[in-house]
């Protein structure tokens, strides 16, 4: 594909995104029509759509629109996000074999841009963001509007991390040590064709956020401890805690869809972890990790799609449930035990005030340990995470 033809084919999926659809689902849905794409033309084509949606509000207003959402043309906010990058709009935009149509003059409107547009967040959000992260709303903010690093996370059951840099840069991949987790490699080059390395294959290392391998070593010792991780996905957490010594790793998720991929990656990883469907059918467990549904709002970078869709009621939504997760870990854990209540968020409705409201509506659990990290410019994403104890 022509670097027009890309352009428009992210056009005609980022029209279908702002109709409402995940991003991944119609990246996956173009995909699969259009055979004659190579895998450079796929990444280019996922580039351009997730450059736009982080910077969806920027992007409409540098191609001329002055509503959003109400006149979001994919055409305009593509050609704003491209003028942005100092693209050559007059080549891509060339009406050439299957390049976009040549766009009249592309100017911002009429008028100033609000802060929360500036900042690519919807105003009620900001809001939020303002009242929460105080003066790093401004710069997590702004963080979120750029692509996030590639972090690697060595299996240190397998290979030290100093270990596996050196077998990586032997596969020609570049990375360096990362100082969020002792776990962290940060890739320095492209991030294409990485799983088909032979030391992924053998299970060295697996791609996970520092942030999210910080969260783990941070867990309160698990060597000899039956471990639940009861909204396991597909087994990122699960695998990090199986490589950090706990004897017996459970997993359950209320979609077990979800964890297709868990016994694949568990044999490459050359480590067990057992898939549950009633947890309560083996409880109690000697600690229970909790890594609950959320807005992501510490990890659009990655999914910048969700950062749009999330309202007011969907945020509330979320919380009941984590709420009840929290209350549900906390009833399979035995007394003694640890409950790892995390998140992916940086909003405090969906962090320490879950975990605060629930310790103090239950004599038996108290707070152990509290530890949370932000999104920063080429640095990690943001977590969240409440260690609590029974008993
Ligand atoms: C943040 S994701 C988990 C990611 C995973 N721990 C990892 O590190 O790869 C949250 C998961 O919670 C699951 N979930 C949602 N509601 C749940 C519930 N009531 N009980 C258990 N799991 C639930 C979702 O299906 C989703 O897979």
């Amino acid at each position: 594909m022509t670097p027009g033809a890309r352009v428009q084919a992210a056009i005609e999926v980022l029209d279908i995104v702002l109709s409402g659809v995940a991003a991944e689902r119609a990246l996956t849905t173009w995909g699969r029509s259009s055979r004659y794409a190579g895998s450079k033309d796929r990444a280019a084509v996922r580039d351009h759509v997730f450059d736009a949606l982080r910077r969806l509000r920027t992007g409409a207003w540098a191609g001329g629109i002055a509503h959003m959402p109400k006149e979001c043309d994919a055409r305009a906010v593509m050609a704003g996000v491209l003028l942005g990058q100092g693209a050559d709009l007059g080549a891509l935009f060339s009406g050439q074999g299957h390049a976009p149509a040549p766009l009249e003059e592309v100017s911002p409107p009429d008028g100033t841009l609000s802060r929360a547009a500036q900042l690519d967040i919807s105003d009620w959000l900001l809001e939020i963001f303002e009242r929460d992260l105080g003066e790093n709303a401004d710069p997590v903010l702004t963080a979120l509007r750029d692509r996030a690093p590639v972090f690697l996370r060595a299996n240190t059951a397998r290979i030290s991390r100093d270990a596996l840099q050196t077998v990586l840069a032997d596969e020609g991949v570049e990375t360096v040590l990362d100082d969020t987790a002792p776990t962290a490699l940060r890739l320095t080059g492209p991030a294409r064709g990485l799983t088909n390395l032979p030391s992924f294959q053998d299970g060295l290392w697996e791609l996970q956020d520092a942030g999210s391998q910080a969260l783990v070593a941070r867990l309160p010792d698990m060597e000899g401890a039956r471990v639940l991780d009861l909204c396991a996905g597909g087994g990122g957490k699960a695998l990090a805690m199986a490589a950090r010594g706990a004897a017996s790793v459970f997993a359950h998720d209320v979609d077990a869809a979800r964890m297709r991929d868990i016994p694949m990656r568990s044999a490459r990883a050359d480590v067990e972890i057992t898939q549950l469907s009633t947890p309560e059918d083996v409880a109690p467990f000697d600690a229970v990790v909790v890594d609950v549904p959320c807005s992501g709002s510490g990890s659009w970078r990655r999914a910048p799609d969700a950062k749009w869709r999330l309202t007011q009621g969907r945020l509330t939504e979320l919380t009941v449930l984590q709420d009840e997760i929290l209350r549900r870990a906390i009833a399979l854990v035995r007394p003694g035990g640890w409950i790892g209540y995390m998140t992916c968020s940086v909003l405090a409705c969906e962090n320490a005030e879950i975990a605060d409201r629930v310790v103090a509506s239950d004599p038996d659990i108290t707070l152990e340990d509290r530890w949370s990290c932000l999104p920063t410019a080429g640095g990690c994403d943001g977590f969240h995470l409440s260690v609590l104890r029974h008993g």
